[in-house]
């Protein structure tokens, strides 16, 4: 579903990314992985239109997204998190969620103009957003405010969030950083249930333990370049990556 090719990019003379492809599937959850400065946030913001590359090419539900505003992108149905939920600290959760479901969203004339149908489409809203905070776990504080949440729940919120905008692939950006181990797990469940809804996950991620149950495939990034790909099995196998990224020390799936 998303094909990145030959991306590369440089900052002056850092070179972040260099001529890194790979592929993510559309039902899997694909990791990218790699030590502190590897290249994987600046990777991300090419595939989410936050960064142009200065070479090569994105390829997104078989057309180039090189180029498209993020906006653009998300419409797509490449969708990111934001850690922003402060945006809606003053509402619910579940408001927020409904709210995050009518987001670039058109609605048709006859909407504005028949009585009823506003009622009728935030009851499709509400419904959509009490489905979603079930999927995350979430609809035991659908009604508190969402600066009342953990920072834990916070972060799920994100997903939830996300979530709203129906994607089609949806890309993380290090949401375990900052969880405790039984957080984390709880991420990793969601993250699982949400692949099997049939929406696949690009993820970054520091938690090996997570990355490593959960994945599909795993790209592994050292100094902007790619230097292994596969499964968690083979890539707990690969010597260049636990020299490089572990420094010798190994790793085993969780
Ligand atoms: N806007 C920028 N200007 C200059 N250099 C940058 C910029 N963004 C990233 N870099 C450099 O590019 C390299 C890759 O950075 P990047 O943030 O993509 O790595 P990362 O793998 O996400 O690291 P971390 O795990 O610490 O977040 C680093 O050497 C970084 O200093």
């Amino acid at each position: 579903m998303l094909e990145a090719m030959d991306v590369s990019v440089s900052f002056g003379g850092v070179h972040a990314v260099r001529a890194v492809s790979f592929r993510a599937e559309g039902r899997d959850i694909t990791s990218v992985v790699g030590p502190n400065g590897a290249g994987k946030t600046t990777l991300f913001n090419v595939l989410t239109g936050f960064q142009k590359p200065n070479i090569g090419n994105v390829v997104f539900a078989d057309r180039s997204i090189v180029g498209l505003k993020p906006s653009g992108i998300a419409a797509l149905g490449l969708v990111r998190t934001f850690q922003k939920t402060e945006v809606f600290k003053g509402l619910t959760v579940e408001r927020a969620v409904e709210i995050g479901t009518t987001c670039g969203r058109d609605f048709p004339m006859w909407q504005t103009v028949w009585p009823g149908a506003i009622g009728r489409a935030r009851e499709t809203a509400r419904n959509e957003a009490r489905r979603i905070l079930q999927r995350c776990v979430l609809e035991d504080v659908a009604g508190e405010p969402c600066a009342a949440l953990s920072y834990g729940e916070q972060r799920i919120l994100e997903i939830a969030l996300a979530l709203a905008a129906r994607p089609r692939l949806l890309m993380l950006d290090e949401p375990a950083s900052g969880l405790n181990p039984t957080e984390a797990r709880r991420l990793g469940d969601l993250i699982t249930s949400i692949r099997a809804d049939g929406v696949g996950v690009i993820l970054i991620e520091h938690n090996m333990q997570l990355v490593m149950r959960i994945s599909d495939s795993i790209i592994v990034l050292h100094h902007g370049e790619k230097i292994a790909e596969g499964t968690p099995s083979v890539i707990a196998r690969d010597q260049r990556v636990v020299d490089a990224y572990l420094g010798g020390s190994g790793f085993a799936a969780a």
